[in-house]
């Protein structure tokens, strides 16, 4: 007796957990559900709203675009009975999932109230009850608008914007879609600065009602120092990967006055990313018609269409040469230092061009690292790159290469009299704005010291006191490798007299957080 009492107990409670479960996966669980909450609904009295695809100038009405955006993104549209795939507008070989709009209801939870919507022809509908409405509806709306907002942000091409010469009928910047391979994490820097530049870009995404409150225009602007090669236009991309900002890259020479300049300003959208390449150049050459009020104004970013969220990037070879009203507390809020190679970042660099974590040469270019040699990440990475099929080439041929940059260190005597430390290989460019190689690639054969010939750029030719006239090579006219080495024997036989220069600082620092 007591024996069938405990089995129909058993078999009640199995009962109690089995019946839901199928009742959950089956067409009449399904339809028992929905008949349910259509109940529990009946006993409220439901407001309406009609969102229209078109407006009455039959264009897409935007509020209807972002709802569907939204819907699309709640979990229970992957549960609805008809799912549309499509191919991705960018990516052919993408199946983007869609709901199908014919005539589901799809349910919604906000504050703990529920929201039904629902297709109709040529519009959608949103269900609430009544008593909640104040409650929730614009919060509820609001809600919708950051989801979409934040899925346009997550899905948008990139695209990169470049000032052209003039051309009314198009505008000032013409744009190509901006798909640079590198992130803030491939960037060869000390992991803490990355973190904290990627913290430092998070809390400005969110720092909107900080900045108004404050009455400050919504922008930060980044500083990023360091010799020729170090990075900083590729991490430069990675930043506007990771914001998926927009990049208006703003050459300065080709900017007629102040008030152009004011111009192209207000014609950038926000969320974008405001770069100027070489501005030590610009300001040291005076090589643009801008003239320094107008820079610093439009550092500040004053007159921008909706002086919203903007980064700026500024990229110079050498901070200590830049008038410090361009760079006081305000205009730029971070600097972060690229340095030279040192023997951790040879490694990383060995490990991600070569596979290596350990070689028996390892210890002799930490020697050579050791006796203030060294190289940019980029011409390391070229040698790397070229000589990739042997680990051991490659660093041999990094070894001779650092060796013989040993002996390229020298400080020179220039037309003023002054002495200026010059480094000679770093100003071998091998990166343009972004990344955009500027100089004529050579094919002809291996670099000297077993550079590849990828290192050596045809630029137009320049004399000896062409160069020595300017504080270091220029991008857009840069010497071959030949050039280099006549200048060097040049210079061994004018300067008996050859020192090094003083190592750079390797510490990386983001002064202003
Ligand atoms: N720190 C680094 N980490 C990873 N790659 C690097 C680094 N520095 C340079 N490189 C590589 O070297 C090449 C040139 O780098 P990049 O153009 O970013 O340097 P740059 O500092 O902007 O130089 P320049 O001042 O001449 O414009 C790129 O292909 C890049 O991938
Ligand atoms: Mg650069």
């Amino acid at each position: 007796m007591i024996l069938a009492t405990l089995a129909v107990f058993g078999l009640v409670i199995f009962g109690f957990w089995l019946i839901p479960r199928v009742l959950s996966r089956t067409e009449v669980g399904h339809l028992l559900q929905n008949k349910w909450r259509d109940l529990e609904e009946c006993f409220h009295r439901h407001q309406f709203y009609k969102i229209p695809k078109f407006n009455q100038q039959m264009q897409e009405n935007q509020v209807y675009r972002k709802v569907f955006m939204y819907l699309n993104s709640l979990s229970s549209a992957g549960d609805s009975d008809f799912v549309n795939l499509f191919s991705g507008n960018n990516k052919p070989n993408e199946i983007n999932l869609e709901i199908d709009s014919a005539n589901e209801v799809f349910s919604d939870t906000y504050l703990g109230s529920r929201i039904f919507w629902k297709f109709e022809k040529d519009c959608l509908v949103l269900k609430m009850r009544r008593k909640e409405k104040r409650r929730i509806l614009s919060s509820y709306l609001q809600h919708v608008h950051n989801v979409t907002d934040e899925i346009e942000q997550k899905t948008k091409e990139i695209r990169l914007y470049i000032n052209a010469v003039n051309e009314p009928e198009n505008g000032r910047w013409i744009s190509v879609p901006f798909n640079h391979p590198a992130t803030i994490d491939t960037s060869v820097l000390d992991s803490d600065l990355k973190h904290k530049m990627k913290s430092d870009l998070e809390s400005f995404l969110k720092s909107e009602q900080y900045y108004h409150r404050l009455g400050r225009v919504w922008k930060r602007s980044y500083l990023l120092y360091g010799p020729s090669g170090t990075g900083k236009s590729s991490f430069i991309a990675g930043m506007a990967k990771f914001l998926r900002y927009d990049i208006y890259d703003v050459d300065l020479s080709k900017v007629a006055n102040d008030s152009d300049l004011k111009l192209l300003l207000l014609q950038t959208t926000r969320r974008s990313m405001i770069v100027v390449e070489d501005l030590d150049r610009y300001l040291t050459d005076k090589s643009t018609a801008v003239n320094l009020s107008g820079i610093l104004n439009f550092m500040d970013g004053i007159i921008s269409s909706s002086g919203e969220e903007r980064v700026m990037v500024f990229t110079v070879s050498n901070k200590d040469q830049v008038d410090p009203t361009v760079l006081r507390p305000g205009r730029i809020d971070v600097h972060v230092h690229f340095p030279l190679c040192d023997f951790p970042a040879f490694k990383t660099l060995a490990n991600s061009h070569l596979g290596l974590k350990e070689h028996k040469l390892f210890p002799q270019v930490e020697e050579i690292f050791q006796t203030g040699a060294s190289l940019s990440p980029a011409e390391i990475g070229e040698i790397m790159i070229f000589n990739r099929g042997s680990p051991t080439r490659a660093l041999k041929n990094v070894i001779s290469a650092l060796k013989s940059n040993t002996d390229t260190k020298v400080t020179i005597i220039t037309a003023n009299k002054k002495e200026e430390p010059l480094r000679l290989t770093h100003s071998v460019s091998v990166g343009g704005a972004l990344g955009v190689p500027s100089g004529l690639l050579d094919h002809g054969g291996p670099g000297p010291v077993g550079l590849p010939p990828r290192l050596m750029y045809s630029g137009s030719a320049r004399t000896v006191e062409e160069v020595r006239g300017s504080r270091s090579f220029r991008r857009d006219s840069i010497p071959t490798v030949r050039e280099f080495k006549k200048f060097y024997g040049l210079l061994k036989t004018k300067n008996n007299k050859k020192e090094f220069v003083d190592k750079e600082s390797s510490q990386h620092e983001v002064p202003v957080f």
